[in-house]
């Protein structure tokens, strides 16, 4: 096959490729996800991306655990559980995430729970607005809005709250956890976009009301089809848009995703997951990837069908198709 040809505005070369593994569970109480990258890199994502899509993969071979940064005593704080876990290990990937991103590759990233985009997006934003001097959008594809706040948040589980800080809803001081985020890493709430979202907290779909973020439930797929939503999610970013896709397994349903720490009944079907995927590749302006949230130690059995959904989901928004 032919290198792919695509991201003609935003990427420097249509196939060059930046990979993360990120072995973090810290963001949720469940371990297990941390051991995902390894499971979706030794299913053959790699080998895949390399040989069928022709990427030229930049990876350093290791999946980061982080675990002589993380600080042993690591008390809850404004209702954050590990909270300097968390703030430390997204700092880190965050400039890992934007070395690869200023040299212009696409970015994949494998986590890890949902906290982790706390460091992808910010590095990303950031050497978009560097590189194009442009304001980079965010879809979001998950079961969850993600947009707790640590005073909204029930669980106190920071991957519930990973939107709240990415957009400045919840900030902190500069000597506090979070304290390292940048206002050039953040995205604007009008460049952020939902899908498959139904499992949101009564906080969060306060948030969403208040601020008009543009949001497709569940209920908009069964109404609209994923065809028509697409093309309003897409439509609602525009064309000019460099665009960073963090796509939550949990999104799918547990029929075809099982092994994941927030599992939700009624959600996208495989196709329409990689649908989605599909579509965002298209535009052509896709400059990243997160594959957040599968654990294979969780529901065992189905632990092979989560990992080879992640991966059809990774090959679908890096130009794989049907035909
Ligand atoms: N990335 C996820 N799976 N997030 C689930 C979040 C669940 C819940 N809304 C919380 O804040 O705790
Ligand atoms: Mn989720
Ligand atoms: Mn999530």
């Amino acid at each position: 096959m032919d290198a792919p040809t695509i991201q003609p505005n935003f990427l420097k070369a249509g196939n060059e490729l930046g990979l993360v593994a990120v072995g973090f569970s810290g963001g949720q109480c469940k371990p297990g996800v941390d051991a995902a990258p390894m499971a979706l890199i030794e299913s053959g994502l790699v080998d895949q991306l390399k040989d069928d899509l022709a990427y030229n993969v930049h990876y350093d071979n290791k999946v980061h655990a982080y675990g002589d940064l993380i600080p042993h005593d690591d008390p809850d704080h404004r209702n954050m559980k590990k909270p300097k876990a968390v703030s430390t290990v997204t700092k880190q990937l965050s400039s890992q995430v934007y070395e690869h991103a200023k040299e212009g590759r696409f970015v994949l990233t494998l986590g890890g729970d949902h906290s982790i985009a706390i460091g992808t997006i910010s590095g990303t934003a950031k050497a978009m607005r560097e590189r194009l001097g442009r304001e980079m959008a965010v879809i979001w594809v998950d079961a969850h809005a993600d947009i707790n706040t640590p005073e909204t948040s029930d669980s106190g589980n920071i991957h519930g709250m990973p939107v709240a800080f990415l957009t400045g809803l919840a900030s902190e001081k500069a000597d506090a956890p979070f304290g390292w985020i940048q206002d050039n890493q953040r995205i604007s709430l009008k460049k952020l976009v939902y899908i498959g979202l139904r499992d949101v907290d009564r906080g969060e779909k306060q948030i969403l009301r208040e601020h008009g973020i543009k949001a497709f439930s569940m209920h908009d797929v069964d109404r609209h089809g994923i065809g028509k939503v697409m093309d309003m999610a897409l439509g609602w970013i525009g064309s000019d848009t460099p665009i960073h896709l963090s796509f939550d397994i949990d999104a799918l349903d547990p029929m075809w995703a099982p092994s994941t720490g927030t599992a939700v009944r009624g959600g996208l079907t495989l196709r329409e997951g990689d649908f989605i995927a599909e579509c965002v590749h298209e535009t052509g302006s896709l400059v990243a990837l997160d594959l957040v949230e599968v654990n294979p130690s969780l529901e065992e059995k189905g632990a092979a069908d989560t990992v080879r959904a992640g991966v059809s989901i990774v090959r679908c928004a890096l130009g794989d198709t049907l035909l």
